[in-house]
């Protein structure tokens, strides 16, 4: 392992913000650490970084433990969301910055500026100051300056976060691009999900401060381990059901707000009684109960009634009263309010978490103020 974790603990104060952190990064890989606003993401980077001393647990790099050095000695280069550029100084002298802090001979220092301003096509923009560069061109500089020293680790603190949605997917695009190019191995901290899965290989969710579910992106998405992740990454519907296990299958209990349905169970850990069933608004398929077929096998059936419908763009967007709650489902084609539906969830779109009987739902509210990308996402 290049980048190791293990056993960290930080606090602030009393206050416990990381908890038992263990991490472990591969040389070149490209890790994005998502979880929602006060998780201790930004903490765990600046942990790596050497800004924040752990109160235990050990960092260490290529098998050195560097937990107690200095940041500077350590390898890695640091960008933040605010680009931190100086604003008296050219690009040029941006970029230098760090290699003159070095003590670089100026023509080395000049070649290498040279090299990071074609890499990230900042050429012709040499002599501006950060004043007279869009957002979009200031982080590249950012960009540049950190790596022009050749870190080994890339840190990045929500870098795109300032930038305008167009932008913000050109830069991402580019920086990946980078990474991969010159086999650094990155960190990145977002609370943006799509960002995380487009420019991760492994994302890592944090909640309260521990590690909740590590893996691919698509691992993730298509199996939280949890009922926090599986809303963190989308499957923000809940619908309580009561159910049974049978051999390798789950049996759901008719009820008035759900048919009967035989689901197999395939890896999923839950026991009988009540279970959190989650999915995703376009996993579910809405139809008026009164032309509805029978439920394919391994299917969920639930009962409800259209509350309200919108378009968002695509597909039109149902909100469905079921039980004494509501989902969202999408359809190509719009039913009117009050008609009565049913809203069939496939198998492996339906995540089945055990949960104490009677206890609260896990609502997207848990996570902060809603956004258009997910509990807690971008541009917030
Ligand atoms: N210097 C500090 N002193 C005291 N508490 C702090 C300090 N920095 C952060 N905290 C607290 O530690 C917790 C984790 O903060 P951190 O910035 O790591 O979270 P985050 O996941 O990066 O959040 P965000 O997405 O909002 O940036 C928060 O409760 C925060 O208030």
């Amino acid at each position: 392992m290049f980048l190791s974790l293990t056993g960290i603990d930080v606090g602030y104060g009393r206050t416990s913000v990381l908890k038992g952190i263990d991490l472990a990064i591969d040389k070149g890989e490209f890790v994005a650490l998502l979880g929602s606003s006060g998780c201790g993401k930004t903490t765990l980077l600046r942990t790596i970084a050497g800004f924040v001393r752990p109160t235990c647990g050990m960092v260490a790099v290529a098998g050195r433990d560097v937990t107690h050095a200095a940041p500077d000695k350590r390898g890695m280069a640091l960008v933040f969301q605010s680009y931190a550029l100086w604003p008296h100084m050219t690009v040029e002298r941006n970029i230098g910055y760090g290699l003159k802090l070095k003590g670089l001979p100026r023509t080395e220092v000049v070649r290498r500026v040279r090299e990071m301003e074609d890499l990230l096509g900042l050429s012709g923009l040499s002599q501006r100051k950060p004043d007279n560069l869009s957002g979009g061109q200031r982080q590249r500089v950012a960009l540049g300056r950190a790596l022009a020293v050749n870190p080994e680790i890339l840190l990045l603190d929500e870098p795109l976060s300032n930038l305008d949605a167009r932008i913000r997917l050109s830069v991402r695009h580019e920086i990946r691009a980078l990474q991969q190019r010159l086999g650094i191995t990155a960190v990145h901290v977002t609370h943006d999900r799509e960002e995380a899965m487009v420019m991760a290989d492994r994302i890592v969710i944090l909640d309260g401060g521990r590690i909740v579910q590590q893996g691919a992106p698509q691992e993730i998405f298509n199996r939280p381990a949890t009922a926090f992740v599986a809303a963190f990454m989308g499957a923000e519907n809940e619908v309580r059901l009561t159910g049974r296990i049978e051999g390798d299958d789950w049996i759901c209990e008719s009820a008035a707000h759900c048919g009967a349905a035989r689901m197999r169970l395939g890896g999923r850990r839950i026991g009988g009684g009540t279970v959190a069933a989650r999915f995703r608004a376009e996993a579910a398929q809405l139809l008026a109960a009164a032309d509805a077929p029978e439920p394919a096998d391994d299917t969920l059936d639930l009962i409800g009634t259209v509350a309200s419908v919108s378009y968002p763009g695509g597909h039109w967007r149902h909100a469905v009263c079921v039980a004494d709650g509501e989902v969202q489902v999408d359809a190509p084609i719009a039913l009117a309010p009050g008609t009565p539906v049913r809203v069939r969830v496939p198998g492996p779109a339906a995540f089945l978490f055990d949960t104490a009987p009677g206890g609260p739902a896990v609502s997207p509210r848990n996570f902060g103020p809603a956004t258009q990308a997910g509990p807690k996402a971008s541009g917030d």
